[in-house]
């Protein structure tokens, strides 16, 4: 198992972190089996497998149900997860509870908090308490509202600098890793230059020290809306959609199942069965 230690030392020698999001046994076992380096249990969950609009609608017993099937999924993989929309907004105590039941129920190697500000305290006592906790600043999608949507965040000088003086602060308060959020290239080679930790980029370009996608973006798994800094490396609905129209299609011909595809009794049972009536 890599630890936050091995992170810090791949960007020492600029070695590129990978980082997927996994919310269930089969993403978390295909990604181990590709060889990623960080899984992230992701409250994207709630827009790409639970058909919201946003990440606002999830909660902590959402991702406590997804983190325990990932880890199920890719026992030997570091694993961060999410703490969902206001889980660490109201007291510090609360948000140590919630803390310690997503650690504890889903054997999370690190939590992930959006934002800067108040948050940057709430970081400080989890790291304090012995949580390992990965920032996330840009565009922070538990904050859409108040941003205004997913839009690219930092594009004017104030702004930018106000990025790399927030991740300082993270970095400062304990966190172990920084995702960088749709900000542009420029802001991002700024951070991670900053930064002894390591910086994550999603939509912010190439010169973080790794990059994280979303699953069913880059395998194009699902209907949904893919980001436009999305590459796409598979395209496996098609595939799927392919597949289940075929059995369909044979389930009405009657052409499926065939006799390989089914069970049978020896024939003096038969007998038995039927009394000499077939
Ligand atoms: N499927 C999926 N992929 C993600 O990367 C993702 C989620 N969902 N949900 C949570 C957040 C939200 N994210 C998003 C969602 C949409 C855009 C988007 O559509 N952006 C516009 C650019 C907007 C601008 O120009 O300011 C785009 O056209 O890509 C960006 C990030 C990233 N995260
Ligand atoms: C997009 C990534 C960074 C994330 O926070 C998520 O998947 O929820
Ligand atoms: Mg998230």
């Amino acid at each position: 198992m890599k630890t936050t230690h091995s992170f810090l030392a791949m960007k020492e020698k600029k070695e590129p972190i990978s980082m997927v999001t996994a919310y269930d046994f089969p993403s978390a076992q295909l990604s181990a089996a590709a060889g990623i380096d960080i899984l992230l249990v992701g409250d994207s969950l709630g827009m790409v497998v639970l058909g919201y609009d946003s990440t606002v609608p999830v909660t902590i017993e959402d991702m406590i149900h997804h983190g325990k099937a990932v880890r199920r999924g890719a026992p030997e993989t570091f694993i961060v997860t999410d703490m969902p929309y206001m889980s660490y907004h109201s007291s510090l105590e609360r948000t140590m509870e919630n803390a310690r039941h997503l650690m504890q129920q889903t054997g999370s190697n690190a939590l992930k908090l959006e934002g800067s500000g108040a948050v940057i305290e709430k970081i400080a006592a989890l790291v304090e308490a012995g949580v390992p906790i990965v920032g996330h600043l840009g565009l922070t999608p538990q904050s859409a509202g108040v941003l205004g949507g997913f839009k690219v965040q930092g594009r004017d000088a104030s702004k930018a600098q106000k990025l790399v003086d927030d991740a300082l602060a993270i970095e400062a308060a304990g966190a172990c890793m920084l995702v960088l959020e749709c900000v542009p290239h420029q802001v991002t080679k700024l951070v991670t230059e900053a930064l002894t930790i390591p910086v994550i980029g999603i939509g912010a370009g190439q010169e973080a020290d790794g990059q994280v996608l979303v699953y069913h973006d880059l395998l194009s798994y699902g209907f949904h809306h893919v980001p436009k800094f999305v590459k796409q490396y598979a395209t496996v609905s098609h595939d799927m959609v392919r597949g289940l129209k075929q059995f369909h299609e044979e389930v009405k011909a009657a052409h499926f199942p065939q006799s390989e595809h089914s069970f049978t009794m020896k024939d003096e049972e038969v007998e038995a069965l039927y009394g000499g009536k077939s």
